[in-house]
């Protein structure tokens, strides 16, 4: 068969973006998804999407997320970003729009190569020892460290990644983050399912800001993360320990347009 992809990017996170609303990839081909995302034997990529039609009124369509695994997996922020990017490109939506995915519903605008996404209510952040758990979307451990760069990620994110602290929740991704001057965090990540560091990661920044807002380490409501992939906003609302009206907004680009034989 030819598939027709594109490759879009958003802060370095990539991913193979297909139009499936003629279903032409099943969902449990897990072998297939993992060869398109495989950077040596496939196109590659942090992940896949699906864009498909969402059987519910008033909702323009629905994403599917798939790790380089090859299997489907929690909500991708900035596979959220980069897919209204495609949908906006593809003619199915306009400057604002809202979609389904595995998480619920996400109300977004576009502007230009600029992506804000609203993002899933976060009702609970748990302080740990050393570090704070909550899921934006997808499951994160963040841990606040004074100089991150120094850090071997892969090593240090995998090893918490698969502690018994997670493993019957099926693992976490890991958040390595420093904070630099107000309102400002450094942020590198380990991701689960891609089983290595990203570029950035969108449910991670997001689960970043909020952290370092309910540990007291930042007290604006807006706040800017840097990662090695490029620099992400999001901001929210603290509503006692829960948080609301949270947005993630950064670039989404489209790279290439590409036919694989598969
Ligand atoms: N690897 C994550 C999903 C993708 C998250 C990331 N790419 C993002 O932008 O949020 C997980 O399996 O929980």
């Amino acid at each position: 068969m030819e598939l027709s992809f594109y490759k879009y990017q958003g802060t370095g996170n990539d991913f193979v973006m297909v139009d499936n609303r003629q279903n032409i990839i099943s969902k449990n081909n897990t072998n297939l998804i993992k060869t398109l995302c495989d950077r040596k034997f496939g196109i590659g990529a942090d992940g896949l999407i699906l864009l498909e039609d969402a059987d519910e009124p008033r909702v323009d369509f629905k994403m599917v997320y798939f790790n380089s695994d090859g299997r489907e997996s929690s909500m991708c922020g900035n596979g959220g970003r980069c897919i209204v990017a495609f949908a906006h490109f593809l003619g199915i939506i306009k400057d604002r729009t809202v979609f389904t995915a595995i998480d619920g519903l996400h109300e977004a605008t576009i502007e230009g190569d600029l992506v804000s996404l609203k993002m899933t209510e976060v009702e609970r952040v748990e302080e740990k020892e050393d570090a704070v758990f909550l899921n934006t979307g997808s499951p994160h451990h963040v841990v606040f460290h004074k100089d991150i760069a120094s850090l071997n990620i892969k090593e240090e994110g995998a090893a918490i990644r698969y502690s018994e602290a997670y493993k019957k929740a099926g693992g976490t991704n890991v958040n390595f983050s420093q904070p630099s001057e107000e309102a400002v965090l450094r942020v590198r990540t380990y991701e689960r399912g891609v089983e290595d560091e990203t570029l950035s990661c969108g449910t991670g920044v997001t689960a970043v800001a909020l952290a370092a807002f309910a540990t007291g380490k930042v007290s604006a409501k807006k706040i800017k993360l840097l990662t090695p992939g490029g620099e992400l906003f999001v901001s929210f609302e603290p509503e006692g320990k829960a948080f609301k009206n949270i947005w993630l907004t950064g670039p989404a680009k489209q790279v290439f347009k590409g036919e694989i034989s598969c």
